[in-house]
């Protein structure tokens, strides 16, 4: 898994990767300047009026040139806005960059930028590099940047200009609003606040060749999951599978009204590939639930929980279940759990009960229940993932933090960032879908950690495959039906 480092650790894996290549910085540059290049020529923009380039002193600014001449190249009419002056200092590879661009190109200062005469604005002015509180010049760069705001995209390198790399961004601060961040190696913390999604706009993440193995070897917690990390981690069936391998699992979900939510969970359990699904409803609902989802069956009074695999608990539960009834639940149940919804709710209401969790178990919150189930509105995502972490560890706990890239915070103290993901997604019963993955898979035998990589990453790529299909029309049953292309694109059976 790929590992998410600090801004300050970005210049020792750089030097790393040069020193076992034996490349240098500036070849590191030109590569970053290639990926980006690509993928612009993957995007088939046209653009009537030129592109502008702000580039900065340091290497983000290296980057804007080399990207300048490249795209030039490509025939490609661009113009180049420095945000320094001539006395100003340079990165050596960034004045080597200057030095390469073509005597076609034009190059101003950032205070003749006249946006009406550009298509689109690229941001090389600060990456990783800004320290501390942002000098007033640079305050009026990024203000400048953002005059193009409504005009056209704008593109940033690294990061979007003024944000700093791992920290939350206090209210005050300016920062360019980015229509696309591209980002190298490995996504910045930052980029993956939501309190940043405005500023960050669409991300994508761009590969210069570094291997996850260097990142391996450097201090952090935090990850990054992509698609290559889960195909490992589901588990085969063979020939002589049977219904048992598949597991039993239990949804104790729906209340009148709200039988919807265990429609979902228990269709969801089914396509991920459940051998048995049963749900614990009141029995004057059974009637829906048995012509809605045939395949499952239906409970009516508490059960054995020893006669299950796993245990989902609290879609559209409603929060009239006793304290006794759930600390005698969690006592006698030794299986996983996935809590989410009134489940968590409840569990705000009487935290006493969270110790008794059997451990390994799996709690959905999204952003308000977070909140009520710690008791405390966090603004800063990483107060919030600070402490989830700890939360985890002190209870031997997974937490999906969900949102777009749901922050899922381990038993063993890792932190992962999904990848996998659409804004489509925000939509009422999806969280019921991701209830309903994840208890099948801790059903099938998946430990807890493989459980929750495996069911935040399919449910996010099944919600990728529905939202192409549907956009913003995209409902909750669409994202259970896409589940078994999801398992195809990973090529598991
Ligand atoms: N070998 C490398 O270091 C590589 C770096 N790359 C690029 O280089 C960037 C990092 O380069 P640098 O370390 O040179 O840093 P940056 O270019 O991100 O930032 C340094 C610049 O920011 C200015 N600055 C810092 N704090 C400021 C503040 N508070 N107010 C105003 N200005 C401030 C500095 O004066 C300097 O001009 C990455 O984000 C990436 O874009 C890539 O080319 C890959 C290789
Ligand atoms: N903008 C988004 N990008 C990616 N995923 C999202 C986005 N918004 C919501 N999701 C995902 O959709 C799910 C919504 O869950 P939840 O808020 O519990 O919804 P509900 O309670 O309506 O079922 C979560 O898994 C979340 O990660
Ligand atoms: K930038």
């Amino acid at each position: 898994m790929l590992k998410i480092l600090s801004g300050n650790q970005v210049k020792i894996l750089d030097l790393n990767h040069q020193q076992e290549l034996g490349i240098s910085s500036l070849e590191l540059m030109e590569k970053s300047a290639h990926s980006f290049v690509e993928w612009w020529a993957g995007q088939s923009f046209q653009f009537e009026k030129a592109v502008a380039i702000f580039v900065g002193s340091g290497n983000n600014g290296g980057d804007g040139l080399a990207i300048a001449r490249l795209l030039s190249k490509g025939g490609i009419n661009v113009n180049v806005f420095t945000c320094f002056d001539s006395e100003d200092k340079l990165s050596p590879d960034t004045s080597t960059n200057l030095n390469l661009l073509p005597a076609g190109i034009p190059v101003e200062s950032w205070t003749l930028f006249d946006s009406s005469r550009y298509s689109a604005v690229i941001d090389s002015f600060l990456g990783v590099g800004l320290r501390g509180e942002l000098r007033p010049k640079a305050i009026s760069i990024i203000e400048k940047i953002n005059s193009f705001l409504g005009k056209g995209p704008i593109y940033s390198v690294d990061l979007p200009s003024g944000l700093p790399s791992d920290e939350s961004l206090s209210n005050l601060t300016p920062v360019v609003s980015a229509s696309f961040t591209l980002t190298f190696s490995f996504p910045k913390l930052s980029l993956l606040f939501p309190e940043h999604a405005s500023v960050v706009g669409e991300l994508v993440l761009l590969d210069i060749g570094i291997p996850d193995e260097s990142h391996e070897r450097l201090e952090g917690e935090n990850y990054y999951l992509q698609k290559k990390d889960v195909i490992p981690l589901h588990r085969r069936f063979h020939r002589f599978s049977h219904k048992g391998d598949f597991g039993k699992v239990l949804i104790w979900a729906g209340q009148k009204g709200k039988m919807g939510a265990a429609i979902l969970a228990a269709k969801a359990a089914l396509r991920t590939g459940s051998g048995l699904v049963t749900l614990q409803i009141p029995e004057s609902e059974r009637q829906i639930i048995q012509i809605a989802v045939p395949e499952a069956m239906c409970v009516f009074d508490p059960v054995d929980s020893h006669d299950f695999d796993a245990i989902a608990l609290g879609p559209g539960l409603g929060q009239k279940i006793s304290v006794e009834v759930l600390s005698s639940f969690f006592t006698s149940t030794h299986c996983p759990l996935v809590i989410d919804a009134d489940g968590l709710n409840l569990l705000a209401s009487h935290p006493e009960l969270i110790a008794k969790i059997p451990k390994g178990s799996i709690l959905t919150p999204h952003l308000g229940e977070f909140s009520r189930l710690f008791g405390t509105t966090y603004s800063s995502h990483l107060d919030r993932i600070k402490v989830g972490r700890e939360f985890c560890l002190k209870y031997e706990l997974n937490l999906v933090i969900k949102g777009a890239n749901s922050a899922i915070c381990l038993a063993d103290g890792r932190v992962i960032f999904n990848s996998s993901g659409t804004k489509h997604m925000a939509t009422g019963g999806v969280g019921d879908v991701l209830s309903g993955i994840l208890v099948s898979f801790l059903g099938q035998g998946y430990s807890p950690i493989s459980a929750v990589l495996c069911g935040v990453y399919h449910h996010g790529l099944a919600g990728e495959i529905a939202g192409s299909d549907y956009g913003r029309s995209m409902i909750a049953t669409d994202l259970v039906e896409a589940i078994p292309e999801s398992f195809l694109a990973l090529d598991i059976d």
